[in-house]
């Protein structure tokens, strides 16, 4: 019934509790059991695996299931909540569910009226298990619909976002999501491709019916531009998604990227946020990448909640990208089976070096460029005349920074 569905249950009592686990494995999800409102917020805020519904009974030993529901809400949009409660507690219910809870059922109840409750809970989208692509926060989730809606389309589709939030991720989702599914996916990166006109036009002919992945659009030349928007027009048989950076609009206004061509591909865009703008999302992230290292001899490395709070602090200049090799190295540099801050970000550490005159001069010169885009509320050319440099030089290291 429930597809391997993660549903969390917050329950002190140990004969409901383990009854209703039971049931819920015979009918094929995955529990998570908590027995306190102390356990239950950080597991729900921070889950090893995206938690598709949660069950919470009102009374708990340390608190109200209320106290987990508004604790939650206050930093993210919290799984749906399904609150059980006795008899005399139907007005606490109420209230719960004016401010955002999915559903509540009294004590006692029958299994199956829970169990059909349950399922009206737990979307399609869950059902079809897919693990989710950019995070838990509410902006990757409202991302993930959109992306499933898209998928369902056949226009051409324009990822934009910052360096490393996991574009190409999203483009194999779409491709994946579509009924193109089975037809060729064919990536061209044109950073590394000399001629993107002949590039372009053997992976037309490669992709057929399937998707053509252009990663990094806003490097195309000229010519292949030309190129692609008469493939557009003429009915190119496959789906164009193109990857980019925030700055496709600015390299348009100072003539660099045809308009038409930019008309055409962002009709259908998916904007990724960054990181630093999704902090729930780092630390999922961080424990997605911990779940699939090879666990060294003393178990599973685990988070400290210093650790946490400095993932949910840090900028991600580089996005998940940074995360990624961060993560990575730290493994390396725990001890006791426990991720610290200083294993995360080991430049922090006392007596660390400097940074090199290059980053810090790199570092000025993001600041000031970012200072001046802000000023003329992103006018490429107007802050190039404010920083006294040329419109291209301004472009080649807002690309370089990444900005
Ligand atoms: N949500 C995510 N889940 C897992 N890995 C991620 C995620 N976001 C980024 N990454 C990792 O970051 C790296 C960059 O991902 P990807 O190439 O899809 O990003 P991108 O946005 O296309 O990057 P760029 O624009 O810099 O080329 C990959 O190593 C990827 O595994």
């Amino acid at each position: 019934m429930f597809g391997g569905a993660h549903i969390v249950l917050v329950e002190d009592d140990p004969i409901i509790g383990a009854s209703i686990v039971q049931r819920l494995e015979i009918e094929n999800a995955r529990v998570s059991w908590l027995r306190s409102a102390a356990r239950a917020v950080p597991a729900i805020r921070s889950p090893r695996a995206a938690v598709d519904v949660v069950i919470c009974d009102i009374r708990l030993p340390d608190g109200s299931g209320e106290e987990v529901f508004t604790t939650l809400c206050q930093t993210s949009t919290p799984p749906p909540f399904l609150f059980i409660t006795g008899q005399g507690e139907i007005d606490q219910a109420v209230r719960l569910m004016r401010a955002g809870a999915a559903d509540y059922i009294t004590k006692p109840f029958e299994m199956g009226v829970f169990l059909d409750r349950l399922r009206l809970l737990i979307s399609p989208r869950d059902e079809q298990a897919l693990p989710p692509l950019l995070g838990i926060s509410s902006a990757a989730r409202q991302l993930e619909d959109l992306i499933a809606r898209m998928a369902a389309g056949s226009g051409p589709v324009l990822v934009q976002g910052p360096p490393g939030t996991g574009k190409i991720r999203v483009a194999q989702r779409l491709h994946a999501l579509s009924d193109r599914r089975a037809a060729p996916m064919a990536v061209v990166n044109l950073a590394r491709e000399p001629d993107h006109a002949a590039a372009l036009s053997a992976a037309v002919a490669a992709t057929g019916e399937g998707t053509l992945v252009l990663v990094g659009a806003e490097r195309l030349d000229a010519a292949a531009q030309t190129a692609l928007l008469g493939w557009l027009r003429a009915g190119f048989a496959g789906r164009l998604v193109a990857t980019c950076g925030p700055g496709l609009a600015g390299l348009r206004d100072a003539g660099g990227f045809r308009a038409d061509l930019l008309a055409a591909l962002s009709a259908g865009t998916i904007p990724i946020p960054p990181l630093r703008d999704r902090p729930g999302d780092a630390v999922w992230l961080t424990q997605e990448i911990l779940s699939r290292q090879a666990a060294p001899p003393g178990g599973r490395l685990r988070l400290s909640a210093l650790a946490e709070a400095a993932l949910r602090a840090h900028d991600w200049p580089d996005n998940g990208r940074e995360l990624r090799a961060r993560v990575v190295q730290a493994c390396a540099l725990a001890q006791d089976g426990m991720l610290q801050p200083a294993d995360l970000f080991p430049e922090r550490r006392l007596g660390a070096a400097l940074p090199t005159l290059a980053e810090g001069r790199e570092a000025a010169e993001r600041d000031l460029i970012l200072a001046a885009l802000e000023r003329t509320r992103g006018q490429v050319g107007e802050a190039a005349r404010q920083l006294n440099v040329s419109r291209t030089t301004l472009w080649e290291k807002m690309q370089k920074l990444g900005l």
